[in-house]
């Protein structure tokens, strides 16, 4: 092959590297098997690029491909780039797990000496696709693998008391988070992190009958849960960076939010002031509002993010968000972190923090290309 051609390719796709293409084919309208036969293969081929292709079989494939693969190459000084065509749940899948098995490698949690990080192209490919509206690719994902640069992923740890469930099989399983139960689990976000009708809404809205629906689905559920009218009982707590704790007003919630994106899907803004990949994690909470003021500002988030300047939604930079349930029925002690549901202990807490990007405790794992 001629020089001139590799020329051509950015860095993370070059031949010093492994390149895997992971495709996840249940993802959203489940095109992506699609999108790499008649998009992705032939640019690649073109170019010349060797690559390994990786197609999904279970909602563990990309956990497992992530610990035997992506891990190994990672700790072995091996440069890889991923290229994902998935929605959400794929990146996800592999900031999770990449940083619970580096830490449980590794007593300081500090990463081994020899670690690079894997580079992450986005294709999104699934329903919200959150990560790739926020960090601007999702209008371009090739123009944005052939252009962008590779730039570390931020994330957020959320630390459950004893006894939380991961909810799985469409809400009907539960699986343990830890191997006893009296201790405290932990899972690692890049997304969202939330309580209240947010994470009703993903509990509710993620079976295979709701997913027919695409986007709407999360607007069926809404207006389900908001027909309902529950309000949520605990204390919300939240600290800015050496700050003390604060405390939302009141025992009743709506609305309970932490974000390190701008978007949750293209057109609802969740945090207009969160630039891509800018480290920030963001408190949006709305109180124990009516069903219609709920939607109101909730339909303000559609007009440019407008619901954070109105005085009945808290807007503000956080470093932490803790949460202490006082609800007896599980269904509303329920929180979402990156499209995962976890049900907490009765009496429980959960605390949601970022991660810093430098000094001990940085644990940034991967690096998307935008
Ligand atoms: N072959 C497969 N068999 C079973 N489950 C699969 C398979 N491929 C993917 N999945 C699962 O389907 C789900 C797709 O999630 P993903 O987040 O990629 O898309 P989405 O939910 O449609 O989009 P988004 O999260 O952006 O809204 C994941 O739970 C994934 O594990």
């Amino acid at each position: 092959m001629s020089g001139s051609v590799e020329h051509q390719l950015p860095p993370h796709l070059l031949p010093d590297r492994e390149i895997h293409v992971v495709i996840s084919i249940l993802s959203g309208h489940k095109k992506a098997q699609e999108y790499y036969d008649d998009t992705l293969k032939p640019l690649l081929d073109s170019h010349n690029v060797q690559h390994s292709t990786h197609t999904t079989s279970s909602t563990q494939s990309i956990i497992n491909l992530t610990r035997s693969l992506f891990v190994v190459n990672a700790t072995q000084g091996v440069k890889q780039t991923i290229i994902l065509l998935s929605g959400d749940g794929g990146i996800i899948d592999i900031v999770n797990t990449m940083t619970t098995v580096l830490n449980r490698r590794n007593d300081d949690t500090r990463p081994p000496s020899i670690f690079i990080k894997p580079v992450v192209v986005l294709i999104p490919m699934g329903t919200a696709n959150a990560l790739a509206w926020s960090c601007k690719v999702a209008q371009d994902p090739i123009g944005s693998m052939m252009k962008g640069m590779p730039r570390s992923l931020p994330t957020f740890q959320a630390q459950f008391s004893p006894g939380a469930k991961l909810v799985v099989n469409e809400g009907r399983d539960r699986e343990t988070l830890t191997e006893s139960d009296d201790e405290e689990g932990i899972m690692y976000g890049a997304v969202v992190f939330s309580w209240g009708l947010h994470a009703s809404l993903v509990a509710m809205s993620d079976t295979a009958e709701y997913r027919k629906h695409g986007l709407e689905r999360f607007k069926m559920a809404a207006g389900q849960l908001l027909s309902e009218g529950h309000k949520y009982r605990g204390k919300v707590k939240w600290r800015k960076a050496g700050g003390d704790w604060g405390e939302l007003p009141g025992s009743e919630h709506s609305y309970v939010l932490a974000t390190m994106v701008s978007n949750l899907e293209e057109h609802f803004q969740i945090s207009p002031a969160t630039k891509p990949v800018d480290g920030t994690l963001r408190l949006v909470s709305i109180g124990p509002e009516p069903a219609d003021e709920i939607m109101r500002l909730l339909g303000l988030a559609y007009q440019s993010g407008k619901h954070v300047t109105d005085p009945k939604v808290t807007y503000e930079d956080i470093k932490s968000l803790r949460i202490e349930f006082d609800e007896d029925d599980e269904r509303w002690r329920m929180v979402c972190v990156d499209g995962k549901i976890v049900a907490i202990a009765k009496g429980g807490w959960v605390e949601a923090t970022k991660i810093p990007a430098t000094g001990m405790d940085a644990r940034r794992v991967i690096e998307v290309v935008c």
